[in-house]
C-alpha cells in the first residue's frame, strides 16, 4: 500500500446496487489495488442493520486495500472528510406517482446530502450520482454545495457507453476491447443519445463496418437507450451489477485518467460545448487527465446527431426547469 487510506462514502448502501459495489470498491478496484480505502456507508435509520450486515461480510473478505467500514444514518457524519461520494440511494418511483413527485421526493434527499458535502468533505471530492433521476439529482446536489467546484458533481452513463459497446460487439463479432470512441449525450433516461459517428472498431469507422443505418437508429439506439426497462422486464429487478460495475469504471477513470486514443462519457456540467446550455449536468463524450473530465472538442455533429442531442437536452431543461419550480435549486 502506497498512502493513507482513502475515504469513499456510498449512499443506499443496502440496496442491490450497494451489494454489488461495495465489494468492488473495498478489493481495490475502485481507485487502484495499492490505494487503501475507509468506506463509510449511508442509509436510512430502517436499513442501517442491513448495512451493518453487509459490513461484517466486507470485514469477512480479508480485503488488503480496505481500512475499515463505518455505517451511518446522518449524511452529516457519513461525508465528513470524504473524497469520493457515490451518491446511489434514491427514491425509485412507485404506482401513480408522476415525473414532478419523484424529483420532489429526490429533492428530500440530495438537497441534505449536497450541504453535507459542502460542509464536511475534503478538498478533493468528487461526486458521482447514481440514483435515478441521475442528471437533476446530480444538480440539485451541486446547488446545495456552493463552495465545492460545480465539475465535482457528475451523474452517471457510463452504463448507457458499456452497453452500446456490448451492443457493437455483439453486432460486429468483435471483442469490446477492439470498439473505441463510442459516445452517450444527454440524459440517462431513453431519451439518451448513444452516438456511433465517431466510434471506431480495428482502427476503421464502426459505422461503415456496420453499413446499416436502419439497425442502428431502429435497433442499436433504442435497445441501448431502453436496456433498464429491458433488464426490469427480464431480470425482475433494475441492473444493479453492471451499474456497480460502471460506476466504478467512471470513477477509476475520473481519478486515474482515460486511456489514450479513446474517450469515454459522463454526464458533467455543460460549459456550453456543442449547444448544451451552461451548468446542465449532461452526458458528453469525455477525456479525463490530473483528476478532471474534459469534454472532447471539436466533433463534427450531423443533422441525425444534433436532433438527438437536442431533443435529450431539451428533456434536462425541463428537468431543471421542474426542480427550480419546486424550489429545490
Ligand atoms: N445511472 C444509472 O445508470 C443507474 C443504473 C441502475 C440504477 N440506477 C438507480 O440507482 C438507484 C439505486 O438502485 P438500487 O437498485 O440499488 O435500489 P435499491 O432500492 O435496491 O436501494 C436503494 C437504497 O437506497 C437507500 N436510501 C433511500 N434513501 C436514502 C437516503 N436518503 N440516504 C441513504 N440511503 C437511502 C434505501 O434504503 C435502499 O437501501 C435507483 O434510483 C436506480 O434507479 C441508476
Ligand atoms: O432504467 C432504469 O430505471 C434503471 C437504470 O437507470 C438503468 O439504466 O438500468
Amino acid at each position: 500500500m502506497t498512502s493513507s487510506p482513502v475515504s469513499v462514502t456510498v449512499t443506499g448502501a443496502a440496496g442491490q446496487i450497494g451489494y454489488a459495489l461495495l465489494f468492488r470498491i473495498a478489493s481495490g478496484q475502485l481507485l487502484g489495488a495499492d490505494v487503501p480505502v475507509r468506506l463509510r456507508l449511508l442509509e436510512i435509520p430502517q436499513a442501517v442493520r442491513a448495512a451493518e450486515g453487509t459490513a461484517l461480510e466486507l470485514t469477512d473478505c480479508a480485503f488488503p486495500a480496505l481500512a475499515g467500514v463505518d455505517v451511518f444514518d446522518d449524511p452529516i457524519k457519513a461525508f465528513e472528510g470524504t473524497s469520493v461520494a457515490l451518491l446511489v440511494g434514491a427514491r425509485p418511483r412507485t404506482k401513480g406517482m408522476e415525473r414532478g413527485d419523484l424529483l420532489e421526493a429526490n429533492g428530500g434527499i440530495f438537497k441534505p446530502q449536497g450541504a453535507a458535502i459542502n460542509a464536511g468533505a475534503a478538498d478533493d471530492i468528487k461526486v458521482l450520482v447514481v440514483g435515478n433521476p441521475a442528471n437533476t439529482n446530480a444538480l440539485i446536489a451541486q446547488s446545495h454545495a456552493p463552495d465545492v467546484p460545480a465539475e465535482r458533481f457528475t451523474a452517471m452513463t457510463r452504463l448507457d457507453h458499456n452497453r452500446a459497446l456490448g451492443q457493437l460487439a455483439l453486432k460486429l463479432g468483435v471483442p469490446v476491447s477492439s470498439l473505441s470512441k463510442v459516445a452517450i449525450w444527454g440524459n440517462h433516461s431513453a431519451s439518451q443519445y448513444p452516438d456511433i459517428t465517431h466510434a471506431v472498431v480495428d482502427g476503421k469507422s464502426v459505422a461503415e463496418a456496420i453499413n446499416d443505418q436502419a439497425w442502428v437508429a431502429d435497433e442499436f439506439i433504442p435497445r441501448v437507450a431502453k436496456r433498464g426497462a429491458e433488464i426490469i422486464d427480464v431480470r425482475g429487478a433494475s441492473s444493479a451489477a453492471s451499474a456497480a460495475s460502471a460506476a466504478v469504471d467512471h470513477v477509476y477513470n475520473w481519478v486515474n485518467g482515460t486511456p489514450e486514443g479513446d474517450w469515454t462519457s459522463a454526464a458533467i456540467p455543460s460549459d456550453g460545448s456543442y449547444g448544451v446550455p451552461e451548468g446542465l449536468i449532461s452526458s458528453f463524450p469525455v477525456t479525463s487527465a490530473g483528476g478532471k473530465w474534459e469534454i472532447v472538442q471539436g466533433l463534427e455533429v450531423d443533422e441525425f446527431s444534433r436532433a438527438r442531442i437536442d431533443a435529450s437536452v431539451a428533456e434536462l431543461g425541463e428537468e431543471r426547469e421542474a426542480v427550480r419550480k419546486l424550489g429545490l435549486i
